[in-house]
């Protein structure tokens, strides 16, 4: 099953429900937009790639529920069902860059149910191409990878942070398809653990070795010469850095240290040629998230908590880019890629 995807029939959105992994793997319905908002705010779905799916069908609820009875009406209740969505995470711009393309593509609609065809069409285009870029990714990526490689990877860019395949894990399962021989040491990724309840149990299921550490132990185990290579996924990646889950920077300057080639692995929806590091909103996440794990409390109720949901790793900390045009290693132009 892919990570989320649209029910045509039932016109909902569907989708692995990721804060119960791995303990259960459970499917759920999302039938309306507040729904969708909410699996996406509490990252039932999560992940670049899969935001932009969820930003694309998000669109298609909204076109199916409105009861606009003309074609200005409907597209503007499109334009605020997209702020609403764009608003419900500001870092990876997939999410927005989703749900503009399912706007602009209604510029060649010319009466109502043109509009919700071509809304549903676009969104589930825009997934179905999220797997062949995956694909197109791992391709490229798997020739940096060589037999007997371990390889650090941070949070989950696996196929439950995309439609399906995944990004930075996708550039892996591609270097197992082609007979190589890798093993993964994943980063639990505090607070909300992407890296040990999900990246692991990913690759546990596709039989791919891998070994979990905390967070804090990655410069001891790449200092140990335990580590090959790292790769990660990415959230926005501007002119100057590349915007991915809170604790990559650290791990890029340690790698860096022991000269261990850092990639990341990403689409091209995830460039955002107009952006630099101050331009970009960090996500602040709720304090709560480092006070308790589930229902248990690990930190005073009142203790004062900073809990941004990602960081800035500079380009000149990046070995290479790995995307679905080929391979690129800072200093690059942005727009150059995306040309
Ligand atoms: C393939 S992009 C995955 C990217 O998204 C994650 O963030 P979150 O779990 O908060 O959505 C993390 O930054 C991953 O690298």
């Amino acid at each position: 099953m892919r990570t989320i995807d649209w029910n045509d029939e039932s016109k909902s959105v569907v989708m692995i429900d990721q804060t119960l992994l791995p303990v259960e793997l459970n499917v759920i319905e999302c039938k309306n937009l507040a729904s969708l908002c909410e699996a996406i705010r509490s990252l039932r779905v999560r992940g670049a790639p899969a935001l932009a799916a969820a930003g694309g069908f998000g669109m298609a609820l909204a076109v199916t529920l409105s009861s606009a009875n003309s074609m200005e009406k409907l597209l503007n209740d499109l334009k605020v069902a997209a702020s609403t969505l764009i608003a419900t995470r500001p870092t990876a711009v997939n999410l927005a860059w989703a749900v503009n393309r399912v706007l602009k593509a209604t510029e060649d609609s010319y009466d109502l149910e043109s509009i919700k065809d071509i809304v549903i069409f676009e969104a589930i285009r825009i997934a179905d191409e999220d797997v062949k870029i995956n694909k197109a990714i791992g391709k490229y990526g798997q020739k940096l990878l060589d037999d007997g490689d371990t390889v650090m990877t941070h949070c989950n860019a696996g196929r439950l942070a995309c439609v399906d395949w995944g990004t930075a894990l996708g550039v892996i399962r591609s270097a197992v398809e082609k007979g190589k021989e890798i093993s993964v040491i994943a980063c639990e990724t505090r607070p909300l653990n992407q890296g040990g309840r999900i990246t692991t149990w990913e690759l546990m299921q596709d039989n791919i070795p891998v070994k979990l550490i905390t967070d804090s132990m990655s410069g001891h185990v790449m200092r140990q010469g335990m580590v090959d290579k790292m790769i990660v996924g990415a959230d926005r990646i501007t002119q100057d850095v590349v915007f991915n889950k809170i604790g990559t920077y650290t791990h890029s300057i340690v790698a860096k240290e022991h000269e261990i080639p850092f990639y990341v692995a990403a689409p091209v929806s995830t460039f955002d040629p107009n952006g630099w590091e101050d331009t970009v909103t960090i996500e602040q996440r709720d304090a709560d998230e480092l006070r308790y794990i589930g229902d248990v409390q690990i930190a005073p109720k009142n203790v004062d908590v900073y809990n941004p949901a990602f960081d800035a790793t500079p380009m000149e900390n990046i070995t290479a880019l790995i995307t679905e045009k080929g391979i690129f290693e800072p200093p690059v132009l942005i727009d150059e890629i995306l040309m």
